[in-house]
C-alpha cells in the first residue's frame, strides 16, 4: 500500500475563461483578487492574505472549465508521494517540471482522481509580497484568500473515501434519514472544509470558495453588481449557511463558473473532532433561515478537462439532494425538522 501525499490545504484553481479581459473585471475590478501575474494568455491572481504566488489561474481558451484544482503539499517528496500513490491506483498521471506548468509553481504532479477530476499537487511556489496590511490597495469584495473547492459528484460516499484516504476529516454531512449520505465536507487545514461534494452529474466543478474577513464584506459585494447593472451575476444569498454557519454569496463569472464569497466559519483543528450531521429534511441546512435554493445552484456546474485539455464526460448524480422534498430547496412541503445533528 503507498502512502498518501501529506496535503496541507486546497491551494489553487486554474479555471478556463473564453474572455479574458471580462474575467479580469470579474474577478480583479469587482471581487478585488490582487494581479499578481498578467500576460497576453492568463492571470495569477491572489486574496490580500496570501504569501504565495496565486490562489486563482485565468487561462483563455475555448471551451470555459475547470482546468485543474491544486493541493499544497508539505515537502518535496509529498510530490513524489503523489506521484507513487496515483500510479498505484492506476490513475493516469504526468509529472509537470518546474516552469513547464503554471506560472510560479515548482515541480508539480498532475493526475486524473478517481472522481474523475484533474488534480494537482505541488510544494514549490514563489513567494510574493505581504499585502495583508496594504489597505491601500484593496477593493471591491477585499477577498483575503482561497478557502475551498466544492465539487460535483454523483457518487459522495466514493468521494468521501478518496479524501478520507489522504487523510481529509470531515466536519459536517448532509444524510438521509436511513444515513444515506447527500453531502460532505472535508478538511486538512483546520477549518470547516478545503473540499465539499454536491451532488449531482460529475466530475464538474460546482464553486470556488474565496474567504473575506467580514460580513459587511459578503453585503459589499451584492451591493457593488447591483450599482453598476450586472445583478444578473447574483445566483444565491446573500445569506447564513446552515452547514459551515459561514455567511455566503453566490456569484457567476462571466463564463458562469460559481464562485462563493464566504466568511465566518469556524476551527476544525483538536484531533477529536467530531462531524456535525444534518438531516436533508431539515430546512435550515444550506440556509439557515429557511430560504430555498435556487434550482440552477443545485443543477448548474463547469465541466473539467483531462490532461489534455479535453472535456471529461459525466455520469449522472445516484441520489439527488435537490429531488427530496423539502423546505429550503423549494420543492416541497416544510416537515417537521428531524435533524439528528
Ligand atoms: O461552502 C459551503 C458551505 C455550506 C454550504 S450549504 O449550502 O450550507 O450546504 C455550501 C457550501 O459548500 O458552498
Ligand atoms: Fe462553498
Amino acid at each position: 500500500m503507498t502512502t498518501p501525499p501529506d496535503v496541507v490545504r486546497s491551494a489553487y484553481a486554474q479555471l478556463v475563461v473564453t474572455d479574458l479581459a471580462k474575467a479580469r473585471w470579474f474577478w480583479a475590478d469587482m471581487l478585488g483578487f490582487h494581479i499578481q501575474y498578467e500576460d497576453e494568455s492568463r492571470l495569477c491572481l491572489r486574496g490580500t492574505d496570501e504569501l504565495t504566488h496565486h490562489s486563482l489561474v485565468l487561462r483563455k481558451g475555448e471551451i470555459a472549465a475547470l482546468d485543474h484544482l491544486a493541493y499544497r503539499v508539505r515537502t518535496s517528496e509529498d510530490v513524489d508521494r503523489a506521484e507513487h500513490y496515483f500510479t498505484a491506483l492506476g490513475r493516469p498521471v504526468r509529472r509537470v517540471p518546474a516552469g513547464a506548468g503554471t506560472p510560479g509553481v515548482g515541480d508539480a504532479v498532475r493526475v486524473i482522481d478517481p472522481l474523475g477530476f484533474p488534480v494537482e499537487f505541488f510544494h514549490d511556489i514563489e513567494r510574493a509580497e505581504r499585502l495583508i496590511q496594504r489597505y491601500d490597495l484593496r477593493r471591491g469584495a477585499e477577498i483575503a484568500r482561497l478557502d475551498h473547492f466544492n465539487i460535483c459528484t454523483p457518487d459522495i460516499p466514493a468521494a468521501y473515501a478518496h479524501y478520507e484516504a489522504l487523510g481529509f476529516g470531515c466536519s459536517e454531512t448532509i444524510e438521509g434519514d436511513e444515513h444515506e449520505l447527500y453531502a460532505a465536507w472535508m478538511y486538512r487545514k483546520q477549518t470547516v472544509h478545503d473540499v465539499a461534494f454536491t451532488g449531482g452529474a460529475g466530475p464538474r466543478l460546482h464553486h470556488v470558495g474565496v474567504a473575506t474577513h467580514e460580513s459587511h464584506q459578503v453585503l459589499r459585494t451584492a451591493d457593488l453588481f447591483g450599482s453598476v447593472r450586472k445583478e444578473h451575476h447574483i445566483e444565491r444569498g446573500p445569506g447564513r449557511h446552515g452547514v459551515s454557519n459561514a455567511f455566503y454569496l453566490y456569484l457567476r463569472d462571466p463564463d458562469g463558473h460559481r464562485v462563493e464569497i464566504y466568511t465566518s466559519d469556524y476551527y476544525t483543528g483538536d484531533p477529536d473532532h467530531e462531524p456535525y450531521r444534518w438531516n436533508v429534511h431539515d430546512d435550515r441546512r444550506r440556509d439557515f433561515w429557511g430560504n430555498a435554493v435556487i434550482e440552477s445552484w443545485y443543477k448548474e456546474a463547469s465541466p473539467v478537462l483531462d490532461l489534455d485539455g479535453r472535456p471529461v464526460p459525466v455520469a449522472e448524480a445516484v441520489l439527488d439532494e435537490s429531488a427530496v422534498q423539502v423546505g429550503a430547496d423549494g420543492l416541497g412541503i416544510v416537515e417537521p425538522n428531524k435533524q439528528d445533528g
